[in-house]
């Protein structure tokens, strides 16, 4: 299975950190996310060079388009494998393999362009989803128009698959996996969550 880890981001709402090397409880998010994913051909996809030096001794890929977002991520991503490709943020530090796994299955079962997870009040998780490079196009004509919203070339495909989240508890009880790290106050919930997960790997959540 493929896996790209998208890092490319800035973020803002944490005074412009490096999210992929925060430490919860004690390790940075790409090494869990890497350890995680240990059994998957996984690439980090880097908003530009400078910062592929913080991931040495990975396999790592660069942009080929600025300023677009996780939307130039996934582009990117997609354009390395040339296959369908499981698509992570580097913000999510309790991502279970397992639940990757899952999603790919169904995307590949219905041959998807596009797999989204889908939360029961219809929000979307694009950023834990699976991508098919059926979908560069539209993602290439969402840069000829300059749009950046991530959403807009899923919307505009017409092989759309939606999973419902809720159908993973079997696999990660809380649904951890999809919880993500924007502000400090997420930082120290993670922190907290992280606490009450064994060690063994199994969440007492
Ligand atoms: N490769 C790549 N990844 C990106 C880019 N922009 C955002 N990402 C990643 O996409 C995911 C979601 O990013 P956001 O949370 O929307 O943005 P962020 O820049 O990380 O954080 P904020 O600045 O606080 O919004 C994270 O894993 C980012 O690292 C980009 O230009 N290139």
């Amino acid at each position: 299975m493929n896996v790209a880890i998208l890092v490319g981001g800035r973020g803002r709402r944490l005074g412009g950190a490096e999210k992929s090397q925060i430490r919860i409880c004690g390790k940075k998010i790409i090494e869990r996310l890497i350890e995680e994913f240990a059994e998957f051909e996984t690439v980090i996809v880097c908003r530009d060079e400078g910062q592929k030096r913080l991931f040495e001794g990975h396999r790592c890929v660069v942009d080929s388009v600025r300023n677009f977002g996780p939307l130039a991520g996934i582009h990117s991503a997609l354009s390395y494998f040339s296959s369908r490709t499981a698509v992570v943020a580097c913000d999510m530090p309790f991502v279970k393999a397992k639940v990757l796994e899952k999603l790919y299955a169904e995307a590949e079962k219905c041959d998807a362009d596009a797999l989204l997870p889908v939360w029961s009040d219809g929000r979307l998780e694009p950023l834990l989803a699976v991508y098919s490079p059926k979908i560069l196009l539209e993602i290439e004509r969402s840069f000829e128009k300059n749009e950046r919203k991530i959403l807009a070339p899923v919307f505009r495909s017409n092989n759309v698959a939606l999973y419902d989240i809720e159908c993973l508890r079997k696999i990660d009880k809380n649904l951890l996996s999809f919880f993500n790290v924007n502000t400090r106050e997420d930082v120290e919930r993670a922190e907290k969550l992280c606490l009450s997960i064994d060690l063994g790997g199994k969440s007492q959540i």
